[in-house]
């Protein structure tokens, strides 16, 4: 209700103004009526565009509409003139107006040619006229955009003139504005030239607010109405009649039609439009924003990604040097091209010696023997190959940086680095005392072990060369085979270590007698060959042989014992013995044997006949060995004499091999063979079996004899001796006190406690034991009180002479008198004239044996000769 009151209120204060003002218009009017004589017209014909929304258009039923037919309404009442507002098409509204059919015409823009005969009121609307076009297309945004396209524009809208006038001739002309948008709609036209109220009003009424845009304003318009120039009466009329419409009313009319003022809908589309560019800032900050955040996570995850493979990095890093520095191998890493190193490990400075010296101040050079075969010619090999990709293993002598050379296996390959540069990675293990061991081993497969001489491999490859060097210069080349005469003596007797050490200062010595081109070489036992290189004649090597008997001749001691130590050689000579290794070898043999048989301590050049007792030698060794079985031993006997009686108390057995070929053998030939070959443990069992019985045949014959039996060093050391006696008294039923068991003084200072125990086994037996041959050897008291001998026998070569050498005599009566004072028993071996006998009894000798009792003979001849008749 209280609307109601107030908008009648407002119509009742329009109504009495409008009635002040045409009082007011009367009142004014009529001093210029009567001035100018002309009366206000009654009605006035008033021509418009009829289609320029919201300004003036037609509705559905095709009556005038809008701001325009509001307006000239409410002047119509207020002045009281009728207004005959026709709305035309615009070239017909302006066509009238030309040809005075109208009083006024409204809608019209301003332009020169129409100020020529148009008087113009105050403009009232301010209109833009931009060019409107398809949201889909781009890049129109001013005139000069327009080239290429027909542009839509209402037929005799100032637009055409003002397109023209540019240049823009293609324009297809329509009706009304209205034509134009539904031709956009229907995509007839594309871009058009629209004033842009009635553009927009439109749009919106068509829904095609989207579907069109429009580019800044070509150029601003502005609405007048306008009275032909000469009626300015009618001018002043249609003014003084507007000015009596407020502005509050005029604004109420566009309201009305509009829905608010053109100028706050002008205001909404630019704050709409603003609002877009806004919301698309907005968007895009608000894009910006996210892509920020974004971008921030990013860099915070990849900083902590950073950070993560940067710790793993250096824990890696300090894995990596952990491991670097530990291996046992020195590793480096240097350039191929200066050798200048880059970068070591701990275990390289450690092995090589470095310190803290700076790494860039050593080169591999420095780390090198240089000495060839491992120079630095081959060292380039190897580097261009490893520098080509080709990875490369060899042993290297390496150089500390003291100077001091050891030697290691070097791996060299090519390592490609992230800065594109190529260097060699080494690994580099010390394999010095591998490189010893196998030079060790080297050594060894050549040489002997004890004397450190070339063996007898070596010796052949250095004969070869010595021989192919003699041919070349036409010399000769001599083997000297050596032999040392007591080296089983003194290794049966006094052990093997003594032994060694005889050899070890034999080599010694014939090292002082030879050239360091000659080679002096061991080939096992106390076997030596000498090869003298590049010898003129036989006088050189005879000089070199005298030398070397010199140079052996004095006594060495060993475990407080002197021995004396004599050599047997045989020589042998390139070209006249042989033109071969093996030649030359058999040859010296052959003479050395032969210088052996000559009395030893002596040399023998090679001589054919050599070869044949070679021959014979050799026979003899491999004939030994069937000689047992086959029966070829046979025993011999020769008596021992009462020195007191005459009377034959005892025999002793000597041992003689009926040789199928040679007939008899000495056993001075076999005996030592059959040592050599271990022959003589079954062969001395054999023996004392044969000589049990028998002693036990002529004891049941009535002759009361003791029987000696020579027992060999190896019976005691390999043999069962003690069971072989027992077994041999009880088989014959001898009693052991009528057996004698002959020891040399070889085997009583051998492994005392060995031969002690044994001896103490064989007393227990009830034997008897002698020493043979005391004398000869290493004559001592000691052990003749230690062990339980009974009986010594002095050796034939003291005794042979004992009438005629004082020396010998000495020595003899010296022995009875020690014997005696041990309470031993004394027989003298070698008996062979009666001045002997006689110097025997005197000095008190007990028994005596040799040739002028009786040779060794058979067991008849013995019985015979001996046992039935009487011995003088
Ligand atoms: N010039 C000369 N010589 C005399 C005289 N009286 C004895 N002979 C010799 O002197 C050697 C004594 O034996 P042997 O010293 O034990 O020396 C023996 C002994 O060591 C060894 N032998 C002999 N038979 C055996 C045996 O059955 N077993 C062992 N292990 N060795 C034996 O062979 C060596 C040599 O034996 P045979 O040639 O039989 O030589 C015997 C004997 O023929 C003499 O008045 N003048």
């Amino acid at each position: 209700m209280r609307v109601d009151a107030g908008r009648w209120g407002v119509a009742l204060l329009d109504r009495t103004r409008t009635c002040v003002v045409a009082l007011c218009l009367v009142v004014m009017l009529a001093p210029v009526a009567r001035a100018e004589e002309v009366a206000p017209p009654q009605s006035i014909i008033v021509v418009t565009d009829d289609n320029y929304p919201p300004y003036i258009f037609r509705d559905q039923d095709g009556r005038l509409q809008g701001i325009l037919r509001d307006l000239w309404s409410l002047w119509s009442e207020r002045t009281g003139i009728a207004v005959d507002l026709q709305g035309l098409d615009w070239a017909e509204a302006q066509r009238r107006m030309a040809a005075g059919q109208a009083d006024a015409i409204d809608t019209v823009f301003r332009t020169e040619a129409r100020e020529r005969v148009l008087a113009f009121s105050a403009p009232y609307a301010t209109l833009d006229v931009p060019i409107f076009f398809h949201s889909d297309l781009s890049g129109i945004v001013d005139v000069t955009s327009l080239k290429g396209f027909t542009i839509g524009a209402k037929d005799g809208d100032a637009c055409v003139d003002w397109l023209k006038a540019r240049g823009i001739a293609s324009i297809r002309p329509y009706p009304s504005y209205e034509a134009i948008i539904d031709a956009m709609a229907a995509r007839e036209t594309l871009v058009a030239c629209i004033d842009k109220p009635p553009a927009l009003y439109l749009m919106y009424k068509k829904g095609m607010q989207d579907v069109l845009r429009h580019t800044q304003p070509l150029y601003s318009g502005q609405f007048h109405w306008a009275v032909a120039k000469d009626r300015p009466e009618l001018m002043h009329v249609l003014r003084q009649g507007f000015d009596l419409i407020s502005p509050r009313e005029r604004q109420a009319i566009e309201e009305r039609w509009f829905g608010f003022s053109l100028n706050d809908r002008v205001q909404a589309e630019v704050w709409r439009e603003m609002g877009k560019y806004v919301l698309a800032v907005l968007a895009v900050a608000l894009l910006l924003l996210i892509w920020n955040w974004l971008l921030r996570r990013q860099v915070a995850h990849k900083t902590q990604s950073l950070t993560l493979a940067l710790d793993e990095l250096a824990e890696s890093e300090g894995r990596f040097r952990t491991i670097f520095d530990h291996v046992n191998d020195a590793i480096f890493i240097h350039r191929a091209d200066t050798g200048r190193l880059l970068m070591v490990n701990q275990r390289m400075r450690d092995m090589y010696g470095m310190g803290d010296l700076p790494v860039d101040r050593i080169d591999v050079g420095m780390c090198s023997a240089g000495v060839s075969p491992y120079g630095a010619a081959e060292a380039q090999v190897w580097l261009r190959a490893a520098a080509a990709g080709q990875p490369q293993q060899f042993d290297w002598h390496a150089r500390r940086l003291d100077g001091s050379l050891f030697w290691v296996e070097v791996s060299m390959r090519l390592a490609r680095f992230s800065d594109g540069q190529n260097r060699l990675l080494v690994v580099v293990r010390d394999i010095t005392e591998r490189k010893n061991a196998q030079d060790r081993l080297e050594f060894m497969a050549h040489h002997d072990p004890l004397t450190e001489l070339p063996n007898r491999l070596l010796l052949q490859d250095r004969v070869d060369r010595a021989i192919a060097l003699a041919e070349r210069e036409g010399r000769r080349v001599a083997l000297m085979f050596l032999d040392l005469d007591q080296f089983k003596t003194v290794n049966d007797s006094l052990g093997h270590a003594a032994g060694d050490r005889l050899l070890k200062d034999v080599a010694w010595r014939l090292r002082q007698c030879v050239r360091e081109s000659d080679t002096i070489a061991r080939l096992g036992g106390d076997e030596f060959v000498i090869v003298l290189n590049a010898v003129r004649d036989a006088d050189g090597v005879v000089e070199v042989a005298e030398k070397i008997h010199k140079s052996v001749a004095p006594p060495i001691t060993i475990e407080g014992q002197e021995v004396t130590s004599t050599l047997s050689m045989g020589i042998a000579m390139f070209p006249e013995d042989g033109h071969d290794f093996d030649t030359l070898m058999k040859k010296a043999d052959a003479a050395m044997y032969h210088a052996k048989e000559s009395g030893r301590s002596t040399y023998r050049f090679f001589a054919a006949r050599m070869n044949a007792d070679a021959v014979a030698h050799l026979a003899l060794r491999s004939g030994l060995h069937r000689a047992l079985e086959r029966g070829e031993f046979q025993l011999y006997f020769q008596p021992q004499v009462s020195l007191a009686g005459g009377a034959v108390v005892g025999a002793e057995a000597l041992i003689r091999w009926n040789h199928p070929e040679r007939g008899l053998v000495s056993p001075a030939e076999f005996i030592p063979v059959a040592e050599d070959s271990g022959l003589i443990v079954p062969m001395g069992d054999w023996v004392l079996r044969q000589a049990c019985r028998q002693a036990a045949l002529w004891q049941a014959g009535g002759h009361a004899l003791t029987m000696a039996v020579n027992l060999s060093a190896l019976q005691f050391r390999r043999g069962d001796l003690e069971r072989a006696v027992r077994e041999a008294l009880e088989e014959s039923g001898l009693a052991p006190h009528s057996l004698e068991l002959e020891l040399t003084e070889s085997i009583m200072i051998q492994d005392h406690e060995a031969v002690m125990d044994m001896t103490r086994r064989l007393g227990a037996l009830g034997v008897q034991l002698s020493i043979d041959d005391f004398g000869t050897g290493y004559s001592s008291m000691a052990y003749l009180k230690r062990f339980a001998v009974d009986k010594l026998k002095i050796d034939q070569s003291f005794v042979r002479d004992v009438h005629t050498d004082t020396d010998n005599a000495a020595i003899t009566q010296a022995i009875i008198q020690m014997a005696h004072s041990l309470k031993l028993e004394v027989i003298a071996e070698g008996v062979e004239v009666t001045e002997v006998v006689e110097f025997l009894r005197h000095h008190g000798c007990d028994l005596a044996q040799g040739f002028l009792y009786g040779r060794p003979m058979t067991a008849q001849r013995f019985e015979k000769t001996v046992l039935d008749g009487p011995i003088s």
